[in-house]
């Protein structure tokens, strides 16, 4: 058959490369049907937007009209969303204000979701609670095998965040046990660490923003959280800008786009400005060419490449600590970071320079002698972490052949990796062009 060239032909080869572009809608499936009207009841108008499937970044929202900057993309009544006022107007309100000391607003949240869960038919969230995803991808949820293949700072990080969700699971044990009353099976099956540990991604994952005054029935952390169903299957992107806000006069969390977007594509909001490793902490994902990424340097692989018979070592790195110059020294896209530089400015000055300590913070040349040493310096720093993350590059792949059940985590980490490592070498890329530039 004659291969069509025409117009109809170009229609039809871009109607099946969008195909592949575009999300698959899940709008048709049962619980998504559920959820829909479960919002209607509660005022929420069918807005232009479709739960649907995308090759690239999971479950999202589809929109079926094209938005201009300005645009409403969604408009959420307050009866819909899930914040603490919520869970002090449920059964679990009386315990919560008796409990002494005062349980967290966070705390609050979670045991609302985990109650809800186990209620199963009974429960009036039920809707929402059956699109919630079942497993979660924050550090928390990695195994000690994954999070060692993380990059500082975030491997501490992780750690950190583990650390922190089994302390609250220890310290809130025995308000668990004080809803007993409430339930037929033991409180500690149903409250277990797990459900905490889901219950807490839950909240991390998808929260919105929205501060509630003070109540004396909760400790003082600040209460800023609200579920948002549906709103809460917007994924983020770096590229798009957004207004998100409660109106208190329609009484609805708002989100206007300031970007546009073409019928039948994804729709996105932007979570903040973040860097892989902080999507990665708090929201257990990672975006490929995100702008804000970056990697950073510890003060460990700084100190790698500086002779350890520096007299004015220990002083120089008492300065850089004083000045809040041993963290956030990164390499980014743009090459290595002004702080970075700064720093190994500031530690290859030779013992004659040591006095124009004060210049060189504020980014003074000081001798070319010390450009020089610096820029080679970096180039060395930015090879190692080449070297390393190359290495840790082959130890996943090597690690996802034969631990099939970690492959998604170990994907994740992967893909940070991979990010890092285009990082490094622009940054490489950059380096040798500016020592080119001054030889
Ligand atoms: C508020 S929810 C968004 C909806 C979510 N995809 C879902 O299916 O429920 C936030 C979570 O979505 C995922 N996510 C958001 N933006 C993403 C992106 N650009 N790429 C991949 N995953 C993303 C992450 O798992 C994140 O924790």
């Amino acid at each position: 058959m004659k291969k069509s060239r025409g117009r109809t032909g170009r229609k039809r080869r871009r109607k099946h490369l969008q195909s592949f572009m575009d999300g698959v809608s899940c709008s048709h499936k049962l619980e998504y049907i559920k959820l829909k009207k479960w919002l209607k009841d509660r005022g929420f108008e069918d807005s232009n937007l479709r739960p649907a499937e995308f090759w690239d970044t999971g479950r999202g929202l589809m929109t079926t009209k094209a938005f201009q900057a300005g645009d409403l993309i969604i408009s959420l009544p307050e009866k819909c969303l899930l914040t603490t006022g919520t869970v002090l107007s449920s059964c679990l309100g009386e315990y919560i204000m008796k409990w002494k000391p005062p349980v967290s607003p966070l705390i609050a949240l979670c045991t609302f979701l985990i109650a809800e869960k186990h209620a199963g038919e009974k429960s009036l969230w039920k809707p929402y609670l059956d699109v919630l995803p079942k497993t979660y991808t924050c550090p928390v949820c990695l195994e000690h095998d994954v999070v060692s293949l993380l990059p500082e700072p975030l491997r501490k990080k992780a750690q950190e965040q583990r650390t922190t969700v089994q302390e609250l699971y220890m310290s809130s044990k025995a308000f668990f046990s004080s809803l007993q009353p409430l339930f037929a099976e033991n409180t500690g099956t149903i409250f277990n660490y797990s459900a905490l540990e889901w219950a807490w991604c839950t909240i991390n994952t998808r929260t919105i923003y929205m501060k509630h005054s003070q109540r004396e029935c909760f400790s003082l952390e600040p209460d800023v959280y609200a579920l948002a169903p549906y709103l809460d299957l917007l994924n983020h992107s770096p590229n798009v800008q957004v207004k998100a806000a409660f109106n208190e006069q329609t009484r609805s969390y708002e989100i206007r786009t300031n970007s546009q977007c073409k019928k039948y594509e994804e729709v996105f909001i932007c979570y903040g400005p973040h860097d892989n490793q902080r999507l990665l902490l708090e929201y257990g994902f990672v975006v490929m060419d995100n702008p804000h990424s970056t990697v950073y340097v510890s003060s460990d692989i700084l100190l790698k490449y500086f002779p350890p018979l520096d007299k004015q070592r220990n002083t120089k790195l008492s300065i850089l600590k004083d000045h809040d110059f041993l963290e956030n020294l990164t390499f980014g896209w743009d090459g290595p970071s002004w702080r970075l530089l700064t720093a190994l400015k500031l530690l290859s000055l030779g013992a004659d320079e040591f006095t124009c300590w004060r210049r060189t913070l504020l980014g003074d040349v000081i001798s070319a002698r010390n450009e020089q040493q610096t820029l080679n310096i970096t180039a060395k720093i930015c090879h190692f972490l080449i070297q390393e993350t190359q290495h840790v590059l082959l130890q996943i792949s090597q690690l996802k052949r034969n631990k099939e059940n970690l492959k998604k985590h170990l994907a994740l980490v992967e893909a940070l990796r991979l990010e890092d490592l285009k990082i490094l070498q622009k940054s490489a890329e950059i380096l040798c062009n500016l020592n080119m530039a001054k030889t």
